[in-house]
């Protein structure tokens, strides 16, 4: 028997999803999606030719709902799904911050939770999922939610312990790499370059890196070292970024976003 599956709040992420497990195969016909505004509902039928359907409809006729809804909009969407939602539904949540025991605490006993840290990369296939179990989850759950963010990407089981921090570094990770290649392509401005030569080179620097880091086995510091030849250029780089304490602010804004994504857990 096919799953029905519903995405509930498709927004950014959600239709990121969407997207994917269309091109993963989904059939349409076995997607429901659901927005608040009518015009975006529209936008996505005629998108992916997927059904919009209300959040009422949606928990009762779905074997799977995602909510992709903003954290501080999940407490609203639960009140909405609780009276239509059999115990017997998968809910999988792709919310920053909020712990599985905040839809065990507002859905009925029993309801399987699987909770999911995805990223933006899932557009092109390149997301990296972080996946954990509520109470009532079992292998079962897990592994349909491997099934559908594995269409988009990688995916990896933690304990729920260590989600805030997954967050901090892979669901918001992306964001850091844009970031860094925005100042770099300042950086080729200052050095006389035209932004958008600027930009190609940065870009493909980046993505240079990003294969060697995943294909190449070797550890970042060799990586870094075989660039770093004696008294050459990079290694001047390297004195400023350690002078700059880019190091430090690195780690001081992955915690900072660690404390954001509990906190996000307290204003749900
Ligand atoms: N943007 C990102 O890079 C990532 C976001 N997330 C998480 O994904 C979730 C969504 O984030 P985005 O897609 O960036 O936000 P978004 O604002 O693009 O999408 C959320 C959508 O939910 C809709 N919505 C809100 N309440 C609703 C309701 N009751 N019924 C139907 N639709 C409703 C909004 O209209 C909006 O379109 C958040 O919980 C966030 O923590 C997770 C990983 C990465
Ligand atoms: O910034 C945020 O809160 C969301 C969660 C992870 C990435 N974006």
């Amino acid at each position: 028997m096919t799953l029905k599956v519903a995405v509930l709040g498709t927004g950014k992420i959600g239709e990121a999803l969407l997207s994917g497990m269309l091109r993963a195969g989904w059939a349409p016909e076995d997607l429901l999606v659901t927005a608040r505004r009518p015009e975006r509902a529209e936008e996505l039928r005629a998108r992916h030719g997927v059904s919009p359907v209300g959040n009422a409809e949606a928990a009762k006729s779905a074997d799977i709902l995602i909510l992709t809804v903003k954290p501080q909009d999940m407490g609203a969407l639960l009140d909405e799904l609780a009276p239509h939602l059999p115990a017997d539904r998968l809910v999988i949540s792709g919310a920053a911050g909020i712990p599985t025991a905040f839809f065990e605490d507002r859905l009925a006993p029993g309801t399987p939770v699987v909770r999911v840290m995805t990223n933006t990369p899932a557009l092109v296939d390149e997301a990296m999922s972080v996946i954990s179990a509520g109470t009532h989850a079992t292998e079962e759950h897990l592994a349909h939610a491997e099934t559908i963010f594995g269409g988009v990407g990688k995916t990896l089981r933690v304990p729920e312990s260590q989600q805030d921090a997954a967050t901090a570094l892979s669901g918001s990770g992306p964001a850091y790499f844009y970031f860094l290649v925005e100042a770099m392509t300042d950086a080729g401005i200052l050095l006389g370059l035209p932004r958008d030569k600027a930009h190609e080179l940065i870009v493909q620097a980046a993505i240079g890196a990003a294969v060697m880091l995943r294909d190449s086995g070797e550890h970042p510091v060799k990586l870094r070292e075989n660039v770093t030849s004696p008294a050459g250029t990079t290694i001047n780089a390297i004195r400023e970024l350690e002078n700059h304490g880019v190091r430090a602010a690195l780690i001081a804004a992955l915690e900072a976003a660690r404390d954001r994504s509990r906190e996000l857990a307290a204003g749900a």
